[in-house]
């Protein structure tokens, strides 16, 4: 089938490189023209495990293309993806102007007929508006192409998208013409041999199903973190409670971890944009998950609490940090708690020595030139003249580090751990102080 996926951000790229991975003849478009420029000389734009060599072997079969031509992206695909950003506007609402620049574009230069999905985290009610932008643009030069639309939400993990996009628990098709849906059926048929994991259902429950399950994920996140902080205060382990509630099949072990707040792109800014439909479109107060967010918000300073407590007055202090992304296997640090951490503790007049395997680039572009923010090239060279090692991002590189050279080199010496990652015995028996999240 011949697609065209617009915006080739993290859910772009992924999908279209893994349409083009199953046979479909795939272009990409995107406005940043250095992205393009880099996917075009063999690079790519974000780091993503596998995503490269498979991008590298479809551009060499001749499935996948590169372009910031918005008519040749227009004219290519049957099928228009719209993967492009939805960020959160000042008001928390998400900020549609990037979708529906992308319908304008396809309204404005379609000639014959495209089915317009919508693979963008869009609020209940967008793809009557993409559907209006299309057929408004469409009026305007007087002509009369007949188009559909379709919400088919996306669900990948970031440093797990190859692998999710291939492997999906469910494809969600919200779709109410027939001929809309036999065409989505076609294109992810590959992507469902073993048993049936298409869900048609109508558009505004397929957008609706998206914020829900990202609201469901973070509320449990939020809840483990709350009971983290109870079971410290009582003297009970979090990680036991978690064991023990997690062998229930309801609840189940997924998604228990607590941690030092949930970030990335999405659950933050998922959670306060349905906040902002409800309470906007239809009048409900969603109390839970206002309370969820607000968790996740003092969540993000707990680090910074217990090495106040710890140390008391944090100016002369240095520390070192390992982990920037919000989470393993990505160089994403949209909304992630390092940043709170680091900016708590250069505004506490702390000095901060910070590592990550690929989010140094990043954390760079962010911070900037700060005064007090240096960066290691190794775990190792974080803990020179350190006072305390502060553990952000659980990167597999960190869960079995030599305790006897921490203590030699941290001035303490004592690790304030927010993601669990020790076994507190082991750590201790070192001669360390050792202060994670809830035991
Ligand atoms: N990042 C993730 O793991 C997931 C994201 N989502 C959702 O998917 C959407 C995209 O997210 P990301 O890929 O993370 O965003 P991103 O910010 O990484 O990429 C968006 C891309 O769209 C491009 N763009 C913007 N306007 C354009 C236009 N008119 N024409 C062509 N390109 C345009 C931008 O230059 C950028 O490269 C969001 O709604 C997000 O909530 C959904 C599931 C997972
Ligand atoms: O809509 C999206 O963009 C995506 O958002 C999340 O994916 P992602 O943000 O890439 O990463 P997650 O693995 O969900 O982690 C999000 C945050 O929660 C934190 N987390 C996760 C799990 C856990 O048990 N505890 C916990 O604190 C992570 O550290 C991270 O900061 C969802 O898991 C995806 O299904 C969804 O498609």
């Amino acid at each position: 089938m011949k697609i065209t996926v617009v915006g080739t951000g993290y859910v772009g790229l992924v999908s279209g490189t893994c349409l083009a991975e199953v046979g479909n003849d795939v272009l990409c478009l995107d406005v940043d023209p250095e992205k393009i420029r880099i996917l075009e000389e063999g690079g790519i734009p974000i780091y993503e495990p596998g995503l490269q060599e498979m991008v590298r072997r479809n551009v060499a079969a001749g499935r996948l293309h590169f372009t910031t031509s918005i008519e040749k992206a227009v004219d290519h695909g049957t099928i228009q993806f719209i993967a492009v950003g939805t960020p959160p506007d000042e008001d928390g609402s998400a900020d549609m102007k990037y979708v529906l620049a992308a319908a304008r574009n396809i309204g404005r230069l379609m000639t014959d007929y495209k089915i317009v999905v919508d693979k963008s985290t869009v609020p209940v009610g967008t793809a009557d508006l993409v559907r209006a932008t299309v057929q408004e643009e469409l009026q305007k030069r007087g002509a009369q192409v007949p188009f559909s639309v379709v919400s088919n939400p996306e669900f990948l993990k970031e440093g797990a998208a190859v692998e999710d996009f291939m492997r999906p628990d469910r494809i969600v098709v919200g779709a109410e013409d027939e001929q809309a849906i036999l065409l989505m059926k076609a294109l992810y048929a590959p992507f469902q041999r073993n048993h049936e994991r298409l869900i048609v259902t109508d558009v505004k429950s397929a957008e609706l199903t998206k914020y829900a399950a990202n609201a469901m994920l973070a509320t449990r996140i939020s809840f483990m973190n709350e009971l983290a902080n109870l079971a410290e205060k009582l003297g009970a382990d979090i990680e036991m409670v978690r064991q023990g509630i997690g062998s229930d099949p309801r609840i189940g072990y997924h998604f228990l971890y607590p941690g030092c707040g949930y970030g990335g792109s999405c659950f933050p800014k998922d959670v306060k944009a349905l906040i902002k439909t409800a309470a906007d479109k239809a009048g409900i107060d969603l109390k839970v998950l206002s309370a969820v967010e607000e968790a996740n918000d003092l969540q993000k300073h707990v680090l910074t609490g217990k090495i106040k407590t710890y140390f008391g007055d944090l100016s002369g202090k240095h520390f070192g940090v390992w982990g920037l992304a919000f989470k393993p296997n990505t160089d994403d640090m949209r909304d992630a708690p390092s940043r709170t951490l680091i900016a708590d503790l250069l505004a506490a007049g702390a000095t901060v020595t910070a590592y990550d395997p690929v989010a140094i680039h990043e954390a760079k572009r962010i911070f900037g030139d700060k005064d007090g923010l240096r960066y290691g090239d190794s775990p190792a060279a974080c803990l020179e003249g350190a006072d305390a090692l502060v553990i952000v991002t659980e990167w597999k590189e960190f869960r079995s580090p030599d305790f006897d050279v921490i203590k030699a080199k941290l001035r303490a010496p004592v690790i304030f751990d927010g993601r669990n990652l020790y076994d507190p015995k082991f750590v201790r028996a070192a001669g360390l102080t050792y202060l994670p999240i809830g035991r």
